[in-house]
């Protein structure tokens, strides 16, 4: 019997620590009203279709089947539902949505982390230049700055930096996807090996390099300057370059990182990727990236989007908790109800005592060392 048990990864949310992430919540559902965007809800539960696009390993979904025997699973992502929508309903474009809830996904057993999250998180479809891009960090940002979040570092990333690379090297296809999975997994007998043939090329000088491609942006962008020169890399070094210049500007006390050898932190991205961190934990603040192709997948025309989510959990743990006050209880007799709720109204943190005799409110007051509010000696 597991009657009393929760399934691994999951847990009860109890008092304050609900309270707090309900009001994390709600400031983040402001700030995107306030900025235009709409609300979108989707179900907990799609086909498991919808999420072809991930990565499997990482967003391995909890599965069940429906009453035809359709495969269905919990989402593990809320950017996906968003393209199903925008694929099956004609709303025009460009379009600002945003959205709260849970997703889950199923991690490796003890690995300590959650298989349910809280994400509260926007999509940006229909606008191809970087301002829609500025826009999702700007609002990742304000956003921690709102819940008093200092020090924040934006790692940034490029879906296509690594692809592009590989292609300008002239290796045999399989090679080349050795030399990522070598240079993802800093695998780095193997990587050596792959690139022991190009160390007198004019890639030498990068390819030792790239296994610690990241860091300081500007160290990093010193050792891109030392590739030769690839057209296709232009557009994506500018793109990198005027974005960490945009957040140095509008968020000086936070630091701009990037990180050039990671795979994209979802399979679906197309163009940049942002994540946020702080010191005190691995757990990322937001993430989000832009994913030009997705929505092709659902229907037959190309449609830019970019978007953010926030790690409504990971918030929570950065916020110090307010300590649980005492509340006051009022007790009053059956027929005083509507004097009881008079007072409830008027009195700060107050509840309703809803024992029937005084002696046993006097008990309850004195043991969780609340005042008592007493209406039944007022009755004449
Ligand atoms: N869905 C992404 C975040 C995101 C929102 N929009 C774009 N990316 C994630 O869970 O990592």
């Amino acid at each position: 019997m597991k009657n009393k048990n929760l399934p691994s990864g999951t847990r009860d949310e109890l008092g304050v620590q609900a309270e707090v992430k309900e009001s994390i919540e709600n400031k983040l559902f402001k700030n995107f009203r306030n900025r235009g965007f709409r609300k979108l809800t989707t179900p907990v539960l799609e086909y498991s279709d919808v999420f072809q696009p991930l990565n499997a390993d990482n967003y391995r979904p909890y599965q069940l089947l429906d009453d035809q025997g359709e495969p269905l699973v919990l989402r593990p992502d809320l950017t996906l539902p968003v393209a199903r929508v925008m694929a099956t309903t004609g709303v025009d474009l460009p379009v600002k949505w945003y959205y709260g809830g849970d997703v889950f996904r199923v991690k490796k057993q003890l690995s300590g982390s959650y298989n349910q999250l809280t994400q509260a998180g926007i999509e940006i479809v229909g606008y191809r230049g970087l301002k829609a891009d500025w826009e999702c960090l700007d609002v990742a940002l304000s956003g921690c700055r709102e819940m008093a979040i200092k020090n924040v570092t934006v790692e940034l990333s490029h879906a296509k930096f690594v692809a592009v690379v590989v292609d300008q090297l002239g290796l045999p296809e399989a090679t080349g996807d050795s030399l990522k999975q070598a240079l993802f997994n800093k695998d780095l007998s193997k990587f050596d090996s792959l690139i022991a043939p190009l160390k007198q090329s004019d890639f030498g000088d990068f390819l030792q390099e790239w296994p610690w491609l990241f860091g300081d942006f500007d160290q990093v962008m010193e050792v891109v300057d030392r590739l030769p020169e690839i057209p296709a890399l232009q557009p994506i070094i500018s793109d990198l370059q005027s974005t960490a210049q945009f957040i140095n500007e509008m968020y000086p006390d936070d630091t701009v990182t990037v990180d050039l050898s990671i795979p994209s932190p979802q399979q679906y991205y197309t163009g940049m990727a942002f994540r946020g961190f702080t010191e005190q934990s691995a757990d990322y603040l937001f993430s989000g990236g832009r994913y030009d192709d997705l929505l092709t997948n659902f229907q037959k025309v190309k449609t830019s989007a970019v978007g953010v989510a926030f790690d409504v959990d990971s918030l929570v743990e950065r916020t110090a908790l307010p300590a649980d006050t005492p509340q006051s209880l009022i007790f009053f007799n059956d027929d005083q109800w509507e004097a009881a709720v008079e007072t409830l109204a008027k009195t700060p943190n107050s509840t309703l005592c809803l024992t029937n005799d005084r002696e046993a409110a006097k008990r309850l007051a004195a043991s969780n060392g609340s005042q008592l509010i007493d209406l039944t000696k007022q009755v004449k």
